[in-house]
């Protein structure tokens, strides 16, 4: 018997197992139940505008993003929370702190996907609690006082959480897709495009380009009802170097290069460097040392850095999920600690 027909006679579609949906409260029915006030609405407002400054070269402070690689429980996030706070007063003269608070991860293959898609941490992906959760807990973080940044992996997830974000990232994964190009052309705030895993840059540019145009894609609207969606274009996309499998893209030469190219198409030529992933090799303590540098090229004079990008928890490591966990450990990458982190962002913001 030929391949082929092999392949053909083992499709038997009558017994292929279906997926199976479960039906989850509508963007429009959560926000009801955790609405976000109009005083915190105000502050986001104003928040998206301080980054839109800070990219476009208006306002010279340094725009640090610093959290956990993801958030996994409400204690340690909000302990998180105020210290960045704290520390974003300290430094407000210098700095604006946006925090890290990812609830959605990318994965190579396959493994925890957040805390949006996994409330419990235990492979029930209770992924209707788990929206509730997710902007629960973003919504109680802005309410630090903290601008709020997440990862926007799910394209529909984005209709659930924008409203307390004040920065969106598209991931290396996700950057070259179009449906991500098309969902942040909608937003009313910055986003962040990584380069490639690769390391390509091509790719981000591509997507910040497409980004920025007026777009029309088959969405939903705030009830779920499926609806053509016309986009105005986000003037405020830009670039975000993570490094690739040939390594790290952070050097002087890799930032102008970067920088460059995007001045080249008219994109916004000012970008963020995540100091962590493939611009440390993953070694989280490697990141404060990438951010200490970098601080000090800004201040002789490295104007294409507008931000960047820190991995961090309350102590450093990273933990299995399965047993019982150490507070404030990551779950995924392994994260710089709490001390380390503070004098990082210290150095860095510096004048
Ligand atoms: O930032 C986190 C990870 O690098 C990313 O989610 C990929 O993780 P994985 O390669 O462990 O799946
Ligand atoms: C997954 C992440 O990054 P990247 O897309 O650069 O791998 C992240 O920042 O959590």
């Amino acid at each position: 018997m030929s391949r082929q027909n092999a392949t053909v006679r083992n499709l038997d579609l009558e017994s292929a197992p279906a997926a199976t949906p479960t039906l989850v409260a509508t963007p429009a029915e959560l926000a009801e139940q955790l609405p976000v006030e109009p005083m915190l609405a105000a502050r986001i407002a104003h928040q998206r505008e301080l980054i839109r400054e800070i990219l476009a070269g208006r306002d010279d402070r340094l725009l640090i993003v610093a959290g956990p690689c993801s958030l996994h429980d409400r204690a340690s996030a909000l302990d998180y929370g105020a210290r960045l706070a704290e520390l974003a007063e300290e430094c407000a003269d210098d700095a604006v702190l946006v925090m890290r608070a990812y609830v959605e991860k990318p994965r190579t293959t396959v493994g925890w996907k957040g805390l949006l898609h996994d409330p419990h941490l235990d492979g029930r992906n209770d992924i209707g609690a788990g929206l509730a959760t997710a902007r629960g807990l973003l919504i109680e973080l802005a309410e630090l006082g903290l601008p709020i940044a997440t990862e926007l992996l799910t394209p529909l997830a984005a209709d659930y959480l924008s409203d307390v974000l004040s920065w969106a990232a598209i991931g290396a994964r996700t950057t070259e897709s179009q449906t991500h190009r098309e969902r942040a052309s909608a937003l009313d705030l910055p986003v962040g495009f990584k380069n490639g895993t690769d390391g390509s840059i091509g790719t981000a540019i591509d997507a910040i380009s497409a980004a920025s145009h007026p777009q029309h894609y088959l969405g939903t609207d705030r009830h779920g009802r499926p609806a053509a969606i016309a986009t105005p274009g986000n003037p405020d996309a830009h670039l975000i170097l993570r490094g690739g499998r040939s390594g790290a893209n952070h050097d002087v030469e890799s930032v102008a290069r970067a920088s460059q190219a995007l001045a080249a198409v008219g994109c916004p030529e000012r970008l963020i460097v995540d100091c962590s992933h493939a611009n440390s090799g993953k070694v989280a303590a490697r990141q404060a040392e990438v951010m200490t540098e970098l601080g000090a090229r800004r201040r002789a004079g490295e104007t294409a850095i507008a931000g960047l990008m820190l991995e961090s928890h309350i102590a450093h490591g990273k933990q299995s999920l399965g047993g019982e966990l150490a507070y404030g450990v990551s779950v995924t990458d392994e994260c710089l600690g709490w001390d380390a982190t503070a004098e990082a962002i210290r150095a860095a913001c510096r004048r």
